[in-house]
């Protein structure tokens, strides 16, 4: 076992073996009432990995997400950060703080701030809304929040409300939010939703560019756009892996083909 993979972010992370987990789920069960939305789900991210998890309505994805963060709670079963961290006993600030970003499908940025601002305060998340804003940033965190402007292409629009962007643009920038907070791990619920094909272009080329740097779950219906990312994918179904490997791997799998992507 090696040390602690994210205590300080280390260039070498970049080169450890996608098979040095970042995050380990064992025999996960929840519940809600009587019915069973996980059932011992086992699941392990590598470091720097771009997982793709796809699978129909009701296959148990978002709820998978809520594990990891903390939104819901697990009856039973392990979950592992960063080699040796508990997440079952963390609350959801807590497990942010730890270097676990999640974008929700539907942007949440603050509409009447500016993109700068929205990217100020998610950088100083320790802080009230305006305290952050009053706050000067030092020149490590300007330089951040300028690479992070050029990498989602909002450089121009840093002066704008958050309110006028486009759909696009709103979900850029919610991503730049959870970048300038430097994860180690994130979680993307449906981040080609809505996207023009130009848009959901960039974002395929975006995420392979920062794999490797962060490792990256991505939950996704879009098969085009899963197929420009992913190296492995997930398959869920009734709270269970139904399959994992290439996506090509997967697109031959019967039970898949019968339960999912369909004849
Ligand atoms: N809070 C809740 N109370 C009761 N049932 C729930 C709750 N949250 C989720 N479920 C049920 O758990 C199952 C898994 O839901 P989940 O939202 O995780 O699926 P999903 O794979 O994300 O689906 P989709 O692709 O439609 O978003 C579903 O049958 C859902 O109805």
């Amino acid at each position: 076992m090696t040390d602690s993979l994210f205590t300080q972010p280390q260039l070498q992370d970049r080169y450890r073996k996608t098979t040095d987990p970042v995050l380990q789920l064992e025999k996960i069960n929840v519940t809600f009432d009587s019915f069973c939305a996980l059932t011992d789900l086992s699941l392990s991210i590598g470091v720097g990995e771009l997982r793709c998890v796809i699978g129909p309505n009701g296959a148990g994805k978002t709820t998978l997400m809520d594990i990891i963060t903390g939104k819901t709670r697990p009856d039973s079963g392990k979950l592992t950060y960063d080699q040796n961290i508990d997440l079952t006993g963390m609350s959801p600030v807590e497990i942010s703080r730890a270097g676990i970003g999640r974008k929700f499908q539907k942007p949440t940025v603050f509409e009447a701030l500016s993109v700068m601002e929205n990217l100020e305060i998610a950088q100083k998340m320790d802080k009230s809304v305006w305290t952050s804003l009053r706050a000067k940033l030092n020149g490590e965190q300007r330089d951040r929040i300028d690479e992070v402007l050029q990498q989602l292409r909002l450089t121009e629009y840093r002066h704008h409300p958050s309110g006028l962007l486009s759909h696009g643009q709103k979900q850029f920038l919610e991503i730049g939010i959870l970048l300038v907070q430097e994860p180690h791990l994130l979680l993307l619920d449906e981040p080609a939703a809505g996207l023009t094909d130009a848009e959901t272009e960039y974002i395929a080329e975006l995420f392979r560019a920062l794999a490797g740097k962060h490792s990256l779950m991505v939950v996704e219906h879009d098969m085009g756009f899963v197929e420009s990312i992913a190296d492995y994918v997930t398959v869920l179904h009734q709270g269970q892996v139904l399959a994992e490997g290439s996506l090509r791997q997967v697109q031959a799998n019967e039970q898949v083909i019968n339960v999912y992507l369909g004849r």
